[in-house]
């Protein structure tokens, strides 16, 4: 029987799965970088498809915005047979030396929204990705010299209630960007026991009420998609 909502059998889904939190983000990552693409789930835009990068069975399989969404596809992939995870997504930057289209390579996620509140009961906690995928990211964007930051980024819930002052006061403490969706996934990785890891590209300054140049937004997306997949290669031998 397939889960509720990522409609699909387990031989539908790779070991290895891209998350983007737009569907056309996960269409164009299947179009452009993947072979043989096939799709398997468009039940609520929740896109997925799986095919191949360098021989390497890979999924990509949309999240949608917020830890909530998130939650419910990253649990289903996980009863599908899914192993290492790792979001493929946008952050507004805190840090003023974070460019737009620049790449954030995630080493920690401050969990300000409910959904980790939720699964924690309350208790303190420090979501994290994998390390073996986090050194991946790292490798994989240092051989292809793709500039990079790694560190910590908050994630929130409400994309409209942080005030550049209140992202500002965070930077103090080390939060270099925010997104909505890499808490959730490291503590579900941890609490599962699968692999997790997030990488993202600059969308814009905290209270900006643009995002940046479509074009720049385009570069710093296919760096970031091509370093997951090129970490992938690396982690085949460990999953
Ligand atoms: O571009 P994605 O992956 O959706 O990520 C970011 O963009 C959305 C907000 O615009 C949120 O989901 C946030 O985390
Ligand atoms: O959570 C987010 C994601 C992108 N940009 C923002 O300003 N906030």
């Amino acid at each position: 029987m397939s889960p509720l909502h990522v409609r699909a059998n387990p031989s539908d889904i790779a070991p290895f799965v891209l998350l983007p939190g737009d569907p056309g983000r996960a269409e164009y990552i299947a179009q452009n970088f993947l072979e043989n693409p096939r799709p398997y789930n468009t039940y609520r835009s929740l896109l997925g498809f799986t095919g191949t990068y360098k021989g390497v069975p890979v999924s990509v399989q949309t999240t949608g915005m917020g830890c909530p969404s998130t939650a419910i596809v990253a649990e289903e992939l996980v009863q599908l047979g899914a192993k290492v995870l790792v979001r493929v997504g946008t952050c507004g930057a805190v840090d003023e030396r974070l460019a737009a289209g620049d790449l954030v390579i995630v080493q920690g996620a401050v969990p300000l929204d409910g959904t980790t509140r939720q699964y924690l009961e309350g208790r303190p906690y420090a979501p994290v990705p994998s390390y073996e995928v986090l050194e991946a990211l790292v490798d994989a964007a240092r051989t292809a010299k793709v500039p990079h930051h790694v560190g910590l980024i908050a994630t929130e819930d409400a994309f409209y209630a942080t005030t550049p002052e209140e992202a500002r006061a965070w930077s103090r403490f080390g939060v270099m960007a925010f997104e909505m969706e890499a808490a959730t996934l490291f503590l579900i990785g941890q609490m599962r026991g699968v692999r997790t890891g997030t990488l993202l590209v600059v969308s814009n300054q905290i209270g900006d009420s643009e995002f940046v140049a479509q074009e720049i937004l385009q570069r710093g997306v296919d760096r970031m998609v091509r370093t997951a997949l090129e970490a992938f290669v690396r982690l085949k031998e460990v999953v």
